[in-house]
């Protein structure tokens, strides 16, 4: 079976460049349950329902983009959309963190230093996340903040057929305000942005406006701030971004899967586009109607 040769072709891969980290070592010291890689991977190709026929499962998406661009809110809306999951590698992270388990200190020094966590340990997140979903029967996905590296991405692909990359792009000098703006509600979990983008057009550039996403009244007072969300570590993470992410990019355009989309604006202005460039507006009627 294709699937299982592809399988073994990325265990051997990834096995020849994996090194028995540091992170690694305590991860099995402190009796974590340690998965094979086998196992792990497996997870992926069970997220596809089995079937490798897009027409004839859940999709299997990648969102790519600089952080603070809008991955999580897009594909989040996608998400409760195709009623697929959402997999957001840094959600994982962070969960990890704040359940202060035998990981939660030294990955939180790589963290909120910008830099990217060991593929062993992303890929130890990620299969505990998928087990949990294969448990709840879910099917399909949209990854978001995976693969970060060509060899995330050439692993992913050596697993599982990805049918669509959407590479969310947003003007540079917007994108530190909203990292910068970003904030969480620690009672209810919800996302918000207190910026206000507000760009006139100048010398034949367009402008842009963005609204804040403001909380609701009773969140207000339990807004947190993401600890890697300082302007010098987004610095950092962008510039990281630009080194190791952006080849994932041209890994996912050379096999004709990306799609570049620009974001022209806000959530408002920029989710129906966003349905439009999927050929999705549709579905969106359809929901919308049956809500
Ligand atoms: N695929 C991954 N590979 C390595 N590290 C990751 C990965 N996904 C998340 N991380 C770690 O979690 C942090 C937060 O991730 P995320 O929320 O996706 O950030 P961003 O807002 O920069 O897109 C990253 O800076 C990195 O340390």
């Amino acid at each position: 079976m294709a699937t299982l040769k592809h399988l073994s072709k990325s265990l051997k891969q990834f096995r020849n460049f994996s090194s028995a980290t540091a992170i690694n070592k305590s991860v099995i010291k402190e009796g974590y349950k340690q998965q094979s890689l086998d196992h792990n991977l497996q997870l992926f190709n069970r997220g596809g329902d089995g079937d490798s026929n897009p027409k004839d499962r859940n999709v299997h998406w990648v969102f790519l983009g600089c952080p603070g661009v809008g991955k999580g809110t897009y594909a989040g809306r996608l998400s409760n959309l195709l009623n697929v999951p959402h997999i957001a590698t840094g959600d994982l992270v962070r969960e990890e963190l704040s359940s202060s388990g035998p990981l939660s200190k030294q990955l939180s020094e790589i963290v909120n230093q910008g830099k990217l966590l060991s593929d062993d340990i992303i890929f130890l997140l990620l299969s505990k996340r998928l087990e949990t979903g294969e448990g709840n029967g879910e099917s399909g996905f949209i990854l978001d903040g995976f693969p970060r590296t060509v060899r995330q991405a050439e692993i992913l692909e050596g697993v599982t057929d990805i049918d669509m990359v959407i590479n969310l792009k947003l003007r540079e000098d917007v994108i530190l305000s909203k990292c910068l703006g970003r904030r969480k509600c620690s009672q209810c979990g919800g996302n918000y942005n207190l910026a206000t983008i507000d760009i006139k057009a100048e010398n034949g550039s367009p402008g842009m406006y963005m609204a804040p996403l403001l909380p609701p009244a009773g969140c207000e007072s339990k807004l947190i701030t993401r600890s890697d969300d300082t302007e010098e570590v987004v610095k950092e993470r962008l510039r990281i971004y630009n080194e190791m992410s952006q080849p994932v990019e041209e890994f996912y355009r050379s096999r004709g899967k990306l799609l570049e989309f620009q974001l022209p604006g806000g959530i408002l202005e920029s989710w129906p586009k966003l349905l439009h460039a999927l050929n999705l507006e549709d579905h969106d009627d359809k929901q919308s109607a049956a809500a």
